[in-house]
C-alpha cells in the first residue's frame, strides 16, 4: 500500500508530516479513497494559526483539510454505487443519521456530526480516507479531480443560495468576494438572478468578481450602514432594494448594511462566520418583514447540485485556482493562503505525482486580489 503520510496540526503554528496507519473500512457500506487533491479553507488556516474556532479547540494533534477529491481503491461488501477506480468528491461531514435534524432532512444540523478537520476529528490531508459510500460523489467524466476538490466550497455556496430562495430575474447582493462570496455569485447567476452585486472592501477583489461573474460591484464605504446601503442601492440601480442579500464576509458593518439594502419583504442570509455577537439592525428586519435565514455547511442534494453545475459548465471553479503544490509543500501552501497570495490553492495527495507547482502565470488580477485582501477566511 502507498504512503499514508498526513499533514498534522500539533498546536498553533506547529505542523508536521506523520506516516499514519491506512484506515480500515469500518462498515460494509464504506469505501477507501486515495486522496488526489485537497483545497485549503480559511478554517484550516484559522486552526493552524489559532488552534481553535469558537468552541472547537484543537487539544490533540489533528490532521488538517476537508476540501478533497480522490479515487476509490477499496469498496465494502455492501457498496453497490461505487467501484474501484471511480473518481469522487468527498463530503467531509458524517452525521449520526438518527437524531431529529438528520431524520427531518437537515443532517447538516446533526449535533453529533463528525466533520473532517474540526476537532477532535482528523481531516483529509492524508493518503487514504475511509468514508460512507453515500458521502462520496462520483465525478462525471468531464469534471476533473482538481475541480472535484472545489465541490466542497461550491456546496457551501449552493446551500447559501438555496437558503436565499433566489428566483429567476431577481437581484442578489453578496457581501464579501472571497471564495465563498464568489461562488455564491456564480450560483446565484446559475439560479437565474439577473443582477448580482459583489461587495467588498478591496478593489482588486471586486475587479476579479466582475471578471468572474458579478454583474455589478460595489466598494463598501466607511459611512453609516444606512448611508452605505443608499449608495449601494443607487450605484447598482437596485430600485427599492435587493430581492436577496447574502453575507459571505462575517463582517459586522457588512451585516448591518445588508439589512438596509434588502427590499421590503426580501430575504437575508447569514453565510459568513465572524464575531459571535454583533449590533444588528433588528428594526429594519421587523419593519420590512425581512425573512432572515442562517446557512451552515450543506445538506441534502447540495453536493449533487454543485457537481451538476460544474459538469454543465454553469459554474467555473477552475478560475479560482492559482496553483497546485506537491504534498511536501503543504506548509508553504498554508503560508500563501495566510498571506493572501492566492484565492484557492490545491495540495496534491502524498501519492499524487504533481509536476505543476504554484502557477504564478495565472491572471494577475487573481493574485493581486488575494494579496490585497490578506484574508485568511473563516472566523
Ligand atoms: N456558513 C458556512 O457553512 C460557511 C462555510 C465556509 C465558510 N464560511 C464563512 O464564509 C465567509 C467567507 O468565506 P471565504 O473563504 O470566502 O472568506 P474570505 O475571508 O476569503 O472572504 C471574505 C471577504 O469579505 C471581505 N470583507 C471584509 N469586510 C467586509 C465588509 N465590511 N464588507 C464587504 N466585504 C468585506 C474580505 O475582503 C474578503 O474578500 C467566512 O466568514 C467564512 O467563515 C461559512
Ligand atoms: O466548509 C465547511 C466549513 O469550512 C466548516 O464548517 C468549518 O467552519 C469547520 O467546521
Amino acid at each position: 500500500m502507498a504512503s499514508n503520510l498526513s499533514f498534522v496540526l500539533n498546536k498553533p503554528n506547529d505542523v508536521s508530516f506523520e506516516e499514519r496507519p491506512v484506515p480500515k473500512l469500518q462498515h460494509p457500506h464504506d469505501v477507501l479513497v486515495a486522496i488526489n487533491y485537497t483545497g485549503i479553507c480559511g478554517s484550516d488556516v484559522h486552526y493552524w494559526v489559532h488552534g481553535a474556532i469558537g468552541h472547537f479547540v484543537v487539544k490533540d494533534p489533528m490532521v488538517l483539510g476537508h476540501e478533497s477529491a480522490g479515487t476509490v481503491v477499496e469498496v465494502g461488501a455492501s457498496v453497490t454505487t461505487l467501484k474501484k477506480g471511480d473518481r469522487v468528491a468527498l463530503e467531509p461531514g458524517y452525521p449520526c443519521r438518527r437524531c431529529e435534524p438528520c431524520l427531518s432532512g437537515h443532517y447538516n444540523l446533526c449535533p453529533d456530526m463528525r466533520f473532517a478537520a474540526t476537532p477532535p476529528y482528523d481531516g483529509t490531508l492524508t493518503g487514504f480516507w475511509s468514508a460512507p459510500s453515500d458521502f462520496c460523489y462520483k465525478l462525471p467524466d468531464n469534471v476533473s479531480l482538481q475541480e472535484g476538490a472545489l465541490i466542497e466550497p461550491l456546496a457551501v455556496a449552493v446551500h447559501i443560495v438555496k437558503q436565499a430562495r433566489v428566483q429567476p430575474g431577481q437581484s442578489v447582493v453578496i457581501m464579501g468576494a472571497g471564495p465563498v462570496g464568489l461562488l455564491c455569485a456564480a450560483v446565484a447567476r446559475s439560479f437565474g438572478a439577473t443582477k448580482v452585486v459583489s461587495v467588498d472592501i478591496v478593489q482588486a477583489k471586486l475587479d476579479f468578481a466582475r471578471s468572474y461573474c458579478a454583474t455589478h460591484t460595489y466598494m463598501s464605504q466607511r459611512v453609516s450602514a444606512e448611508e452605505n446601503a443608499r449608495k449601494l442601492i443607487a450605484e447598482a440601480d437596485l430600485g427599492e432594494g435587493a430581492d436577496a442579500v447574502i453575507d459571505a464576509s462575517g463582517a459586522e458593518p457588512s451585516i448591518q448594511t445588508s439589512l438596509h439594502v434588502v427590499r421590503m419583504g426580501g430575504t437575508y442570509v447569514q453565510g459568513g462566520m465572524g464575531k459571535s455577537d454583533i449590533t444588528f439592525p433588528i428594526m429594519a428586519l421587523c419593519l420590512k418583514e425581512v425573512t432572515a435565514r442562517g446557512s451552515f455547511r450543506y445538506g441534502s442534494g447540495d453536493y449533487k447540485l454543485a457537481i451538476q453545475l460544474v459538469a454543465d459548465g454553469k459554474v467555473d471553479v477552475k478560475a479560482l485556482v492559482n496553483g497546485v503544490v506537491p504534498f511536501k509543500d503543504a506548509e508553504e501552501a498554508f503560508k500563501k493562503v495566510k498571506e493572501g497570495q492566492v484565492i484557492k490553492i490545491l495540495i496534491a495527495g502524498p501519492n499524487e505525482k504533481v509536476e505543476q507547482v504554484m502557477d504564478t502565470s495565472v491572471d494577475e488580477k487573481k493574485l493581486e486580489a488575494a494579496q490585497a485582501a490578506g484574508s485568511t477566511g473563516c472566523c
